[in-house]
């Protein structure tokens, strides 16, 4: 588990990380989102043990990560801007990883190496931006750490490939104890591959939240309610965090259970409802809106 405790990291006047306080639990894929400058890479370089908090403490599995050989040998950092030896192939990339990390599965990666297409006797400088970060997770991976920390690691990656590292992620979590934590811009990158996403705005965690958790909590639902007074009622049962009326139609963002919801709008006599699918970026909209912050202008 890695827990930050009342991290604070300044860079001359540049607070770059405010307090943060967070856990993350052992076999989630945690997403880490937030726009540029918000203080993404200053975590992970601080969760590594690269950088050392001003104050507060970024401990894995119950130990200070800064200067401690043991800790940061559970840890794999891969950073936003991959470093491969000049004129290194994969191959060479891997005989390196695998004098840094003891456990690294040399067999595995020639494996993946080859189900990903690329070729490991190949230069990687003659690689494009998709493959090299695709070489990069490889290694990450295969160094098989418990934690693997990716930064912006995925922006970019088409939607294949998302999907296939994903499914790399899900062998890990099911065979071993792994915990990645992945950094992005875009919400729409971490979609699709993390349970847990933290919002970081100003180097703050404004939001962290279980996925599947807010899903099951959250609505939309649309429905056509004759009676205004049926209406307004509905309106003030529910917990609507957003609502919007065009015509006859009646939007409402709410939380609750899927269940709970339709109960009560069954009960205003509708016309018609039906409840409809929330995208991950529509759920981040309303709940930063209710904490009084204008989303559109944190993530997009
Ligand atoms: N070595 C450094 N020296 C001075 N300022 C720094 C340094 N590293 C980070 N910063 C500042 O700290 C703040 C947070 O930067 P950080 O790189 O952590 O953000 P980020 O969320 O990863 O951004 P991006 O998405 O652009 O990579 C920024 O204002 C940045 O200018």
């Amino acid at each position: 588990m890695i827990e930050i405790n009342g991290v604070n990291k300044s860079f001359g006047d540049i607070k770059a990380l405010d307090n943060i306080v967070a856990t993350i639990e052992e076999g989630s894929i945690f997403g880490l989102v937030g726009t540029n400058g918000a203080g993404k890479s200053t975590l992970l370089r601080v969760l590594s043990g690269v950088l050392k908090p001003d104050t507060g403490m970024a401990m894995v599995d119950g130990e200070d990560v800064y200067e401690n050989a043991a800790a940061k040998s559970r840890i794999c950092f891969l950073s936003d801007t991959a470093y491969f030896f000049p004129n290194a192939t994969a191959r060479n990339m891997a005989d390196y990883y695998a004098i840094v990390y003891p456990d690294f599965n040399k067999e595995r990666f020639d494996e993946l190496v080859g189900k990903f297409g690329l070729d490991p006797k190949r230069k990687i400088n003659t690689f494009s931006k998709g493959m090299k970060k695709q070489v990069s997770v490889l290694l990450g991976i295969c160094a098989q750490t418990r934690y693997l920390f990716c930064d912006e690691t995925f922006d970019g990656l088409d939607p294949v490939m998302r999907q296939a590292v994903k499914s790399l992620f899900a062998v890990e979590l099911l065979n071993r104890n792994f915990t990645p934590v992945i950094a992005s811009h875009s919400l729409r990158e971490l979609e699709d591959i993390c349970d847990h996403v933290g919002l970081l705005h100003k180097g703050g965690i404004l939001l962290s939240k279980d996925l599947e958790d807010m899903k099951f909590h959250i609505h939309k639902v649309q429905c056509v309610i004759r009676n205004p007074v049926f209406e307004e009622e509905l309106l003030k049962e529910l917990d609507v965090l957003q609502h919007e009326k065009r015509g006859s139609l009646l939007t409402i963002v709410a939380r609750g259970t899927k269940q709970e919801i339709l109960m009560s709008v069954e009960q205003k006599e509708p016309l018609f409802y039906e409840v409809l699918p929330l995208t991950l970026e529509e759920i981040f909209i309303s709940e930063t809106e209710v904490a009084g912050y204008d989303i559109k202008n944190i993530i997009f």
